[in-house]
């Protein structure tokens, strides 16, 4: 999509406020914690969130120490998909939001960056959409997440429909599309959707997060991971010519 014609849906989104979308950067760890701030509606998004969220990707890109990034949700929850105020108000907007949306969350998807989506509490709808923007999913023991969008008679409309396919097959794919259906941690694991499901016992879920990406996946220098993931992204790209919604 121009350049020209995400800005002009970028001054609309902005003008429906709320919420907030954070960006904390660690140049000595070399991880960047990316937060989902509107927890009084469960970090639903906002259109201001889905600008500030697109501005956080870009400043993402630019960062040379960077090795790994968590998204998480503020105050137990990660998100439970558009916030349905602004959504509501929005409708004749959809396309362009999620055109929107789109190209933030294939941008978020190619950083150069490990991405994990600390999924916390309840992640439904575009929420678990989101979550399938980062290389991996650890999850709460006790979070739950679906694809809840087809209750209301909506699609996917943030690109999860071509990541999940991508990520589970088309089998399981259709079926959490089409069934709608909860997950619990445990399910998510075993359907391949979480990668790691941190244990009852832990109490600080985020640090437990940094633990498990830093041992297993960013331990080395910034410019060897940063070169590793456009080597997986490019190879990515030359298989599958696009994302889709
Ligand atoms: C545009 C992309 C496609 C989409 O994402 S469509 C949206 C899909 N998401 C949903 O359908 C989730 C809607 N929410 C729910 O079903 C329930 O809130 C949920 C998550 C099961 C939690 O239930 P409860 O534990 O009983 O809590 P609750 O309902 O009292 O919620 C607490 C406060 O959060 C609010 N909230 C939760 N999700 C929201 C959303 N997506 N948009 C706007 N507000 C939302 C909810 O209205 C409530 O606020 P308040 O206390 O009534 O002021």
């Amino acid at each position: 999509m121009q350049r020209q014609t995400l800005h002009n849906i970028r001054n609309e989104l902005a003008k429906f406020e709320g919420g907030s979308v954070d960006l904390d950067l660690d140049d000595e760890t070399g991880l960047a914690i990316l937060t989902l701030n509107n927890p009084r509606r469960m970090n639903s998004m906002t259109g201001k969130m889905m600008v500030d969220l697109a501005d956080c990707v870009s400043e993402l890109t630019k960062w040379s120490h960077g090795k790994g990034l968590i998204l998480k949700g503020q105050g137990g929850n990660f998100c439970t998909g558009g916030d349905l105020t602004f959504v509501k108000k929005a409708l004749h907007y959809g396309g362009e939001m999620a055109a929107y949306q789109h190209d933030t969350l294939t941008r978020l998807l190619n950083l150069p960056l490990i991405s994990v989506a600390l999924v916390q509490g309840h992640t439904l709808g575009g929420g678990a959409e989101l979550s399938t923007a980062c290389d991996y999913r650890v999850m709460s023991s006790t979070a739950k997440i679906g694809f809840v969008q087809m209750k209301m008679g909506l699609t996917t409309a943030w690109g999860a429909a071509t990541r999940l396919t991508r990520l589970l097959g088309r089998r399981k794919a259709i079926n959490l599309l089409c069934s709608a259906k909860i997950l619990t941690a445990r399910s998510a694991l075993s359907e391949g959707l979480a990668d790691y499901v941190i244990p009852e016992s832990c109490d600080d879920e985020l640090q437990e997060t940094k633990h498990w990406l830093l041992t297993n996946m960013c331990s080395l220098d910034p410019d060897v991971i940063q070169s590793l993931k456009r080597l997986v992204v490019r190879a990515d790209l030359r298989s599958n010519s696009s994302y889709a919604p």
